[in-house]
């Protein structure tokens, strides 16, 4: 079969990030009527950097169908296309790019560097298929990547003999030494800071030679949504997760399947789109939203109504109605999202103009996300005027009017689209990075100008 290398794709995911003259930022637009929007979002990150790995490690190529093209999956491919596996795009029916075909490699390389940007998904899930090389594979990222927490990667894979080199630094970056191999076996980490500490092991699990019996050590355990997504990805490919008590998963060594799949658009992302109907009023349907899914955005069908809103399903279609903030329509909610983390950041601009005070908890652990999202959500609403107030492992919003000002993104999609939301009622929002969107919705800017057409 033939390999073509992986090509950068033709547009530009970074939007305007590459320019070196300063940005005047974005200025949010503000909505003047109720919405009446239909659209439909790209590929899961999640769904798309799972399967990416999966497909590296089956016996045979896979295809993946519709996946995310944006910058998180498309450094997952440039690290995996650097351990040697092979990426071939194909023409996609879907419309937001081409499918792509991954051919496993024979043998997985090492003596190469990674950068993980600012993916969890990449700096978590690939240290173990590195390990699997044969040869130093180096792993660095953004200025903000090297804050992230690794322990439960860096510790689990030394725990499994891996010889890995991080100066005892417990982050971004180090080098694993690949022997192509991992023995497995019996682990425990604390993966109370991020779940992805534990799908990355599982998912190169079945690939060591003795399996792996993994258990989390820590109090809490974050997103298991997440978690659950993994084990299902696995599972589609004949891997058969135990968990035989909450916190312990056991996966047996053998064959990771070659098999094409469909990659469900990204939940998560079309959040940003439904809670403009609650701000703005009127009524946004997201097409394509699954019948069935492990991803946590698929929440926002209860959690929405929570705020005020009626949501309705008709097939594949999910569309929110509200009447808007302007009309008092939106509803103060207590919520304890420890198991949706990611959706904290555009559920908190909803809340903010919300009739009482708002608690949101269960989230400390979104502190070490891109960047400290409970501090930053709270410097930028407060910098318009708000009273937002940390906790230790969450944010009181209390709703008082807000005024036109700056929101710094901090390289933050989910910040970025936030501030999106918040500007649709309150005229002079302006962004100041929202090509931070293209980690993993590069169209952003587009999609949300076609909501307010
Ligand atoms: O495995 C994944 O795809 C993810 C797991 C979660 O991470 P944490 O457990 O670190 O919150 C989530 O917040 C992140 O957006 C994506
Ligand atoms: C936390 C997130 O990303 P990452 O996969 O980089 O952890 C997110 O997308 O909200």
């Amino acid at each position: 079969m033939q390999i073509t290398p992986y090509s950068e794709p033709e547009f530009d995911p970074y939007g305007d990030a590459r320019r070196t003259e300063p940005d005047p930022g974005w200025p949010a637009p503000t909505a003047s009527r109720p919405l009446q929007a239909t659209l439909a979002v790209p590929g899961s990150k999640s769904l798309t950097n799972r399967e990416l790995v999966l497909a590296a490690l089956a016996e045979g190529p896979s295809v993946l169908r519709a996946p995310l093209w944006s910058r998180d999956s498309e450094l997952m491919v440039e690290a995996l296309s650097a351990l040697g596996v092979g990426f071939e795009r194909l023409p996609g029916r879907g419309g937001f790019g081409d499918d792509l075909r991954v051919t496993p490699a024979e043998e997985l390389l090492g003596s190469t560097t990674v950068d993980c940007g600012l993916a969890g998904t990449v700096m978590r899930f690939v240290p173990p298929v590195a390990a699997l090389g044969l040869g130093p594979t180096t792993f660095d990222g953004d200025e903000a990547a090297r804050r992230r927490p690794m322990s439960g990667v860096i510790d689990g894979l030394k725990g499994l003999g891996v010889d890995l080199d991080d100066d005892r630094r417990g982050t971004l970056p180090f080098t694993v030494h690949g022997t192509g191999r991992i023995a497995g076996g019996a682990l425990e980490i604390d993966a109370s800071a991020s779940s992805q500490f534990v799908s990355g092991l599982l998912l190169s699990a079945p690939r060591f030679e003795q399996g792996l019996d993994l258990r989390h050590t820590g109090e809490r355990l974050p997103s298991m949504p997440h978690i659950e997504m993994t084990v299902a990805a696995l599972a589609r490919r004949g891997v058969v997760v135990q968990s035989p008590e909450p916190g312990r998963w056991i996966v047996a060594p053998g064959p990771i399947a070659a098999v094409d799949v469909d990659i469900e658009p990204d939940l998560s992302n079309a959040a940003p789109f439904l809670a403009a109907a609650l701000v703005a009023g009127g009524e946004v349907t997201i097409t394509g939203w699954p019948d069935a899914t492990t991803q946590v955005g698929a929440q926002l069908e209860t959690l929405l109504p929570r705020f005020g809103a009626t949501v309705e399903r008709a097939g594949d279609r999910l569309t929110v109605r509200a009447p808007g903030a302007a009309a008092g329509g939106i509803r103060a909610v207590e919520l304890d999202l420890g198991e949706a983390g990611e959706l904290v950041p555009n559920l908190v601009a909803i809340a903010a103009f919300a009739d009482g005070p708002s608690t949101f908890t269960g989230i400390g652990h979104i502190r070490h996300h891109e960047t400290d999202r409970l501090a930053a959500l709270a410097a930028e609403l407060n910098g318009l005027g708000g009273r937002v107030t940390e906790l230790e492992d969450g944010l009181l919003v209390e709703p008082v009017p807000l005024h036109e000002g700056a929101w710094r993104a901090y390289a933050d999609h989910r910040m970025a689209t936030s501030g999106a939301i918040v500007g649709l009622a309150v005229p002079g929002v302006v962004i100041d990075d929202i090509a931070s969107t293209g980690k993993t919705l590069p169209q952003f800017p587009e999609l949300w100008g076609g909501l307010l057409r």
